[in-house]
């Protein structure tokens, strides 16, 4: 579904990714690990559209998509969500995920304006897909409120809601559990098995937290100074020498 190749990204003088390759099968939950500065944010970045490669390129879906914008790349159907919450805090938990949907369906200010049948059927449309998505991810008792007013770990889950209501087909999460605790971390790791399970998504994610990671992933990819060293089943990369040495050594 997913292929990076030989991808570099140079910031000026410094070298954030250096022959990058990565390929995520359909159905995989595949992780991307490494240190702190290794580049899998910048990895993210290009494959989002938010960076063009210094070299190499993103294959989706068999078309390339390194170079165009995020925008496109993001309805083509690859989805992602930020470390940082971003959500509209002064809506409510329904209308956030309300706007995932209007992102996929291509919101007309016209028809909003005059209120044309149109409209009116995409806002019933948003409202029952923003309701399904609440019910999934386990939020829908906080559908009407704020989305400020939620606890933290609500509003992670209410950023994958309403990236849901997008429908990607490859969902990437950045760190999806950072600051979470072990319960939370639990229903995150539940849902990222749902997702795959009742809607056939791929998954591409980021995160620290080695047990998350370790328990939930299918294959790893493992980014040291933004050059993969190694790659593979948790197992194998839990017992890979340079990965020990590199990464989890230093964080034990
Ligand atoms: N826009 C940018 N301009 C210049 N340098 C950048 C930019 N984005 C990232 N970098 C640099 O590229 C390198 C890789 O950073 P990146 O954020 O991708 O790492 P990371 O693995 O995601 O780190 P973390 O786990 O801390 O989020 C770092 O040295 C970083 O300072």
């Amino acid at each position: 579904m997913l292929e990076v190749n030989k991808v570099d990204m140079f910031f000026g003088g410094l070298v954030a990714l250096k022959s990058v390759n990565m390929t995520v099968p359909k159905g995989e939950i595949h992780g991307l690990i490494g240190p702190n500065g290794s580049g899998k944010t910048t990895l993210i970045n290009v494959i989002t559209g938010f960076y063009a490669p210094t070299a190499g390129e993103v294959i989706f879906n068999g078309k390339k998509i390194s170079g165009l914008a995020p925008n496109v790349i993001s309805l083509s159907g690859l989805g992602r969500t930020f470390q940082n919450v971003n959500l509209f805090p002064e809506m409510t938990a329904l209308e956030n995920v309300m706007t995932g949907y209007c992102v996929r369906t291509g919101y007309n200010l016209a028809s909003a304006i005059f209120e044309t049948r149109r409209f009116k059927r995409e806002e019933q449309e948003a409202y029952e897909e923003a309701e399904k998505q609440l019910e999934f991810v386990g939020l829908i008792g906080e559908r009407d409120t704020l989305a400020k007013n939620l606890p933290y770990g609500k509003r992670r889950l209410l950023e994958i809601a309403r990236l849901l209501a997008t429908d990607p087909q490859l969902v990437l999460l950045d760190e999806p559990v950072a600051g979470m605790n072990e319960q939370e971390s639990e229903e995150v790791a539940q849902l990222v098995h749902k997702m795959r399970q009742e809607d056939n998504r791929t998954i591409l994610l980021i995160e620290h937290h080695m047990k998350f990671v370790m328990s939930l992933c299918d294959q790893l990819t493992v980014l040291s100074s933004g050059s993969v060293i190694a790659e593979g089943r948790p197992e194998s990369i839990q017992n890979n020498e340079e990965v020990i040495a590199c990464y989890l050594g230093k964080r034990r």
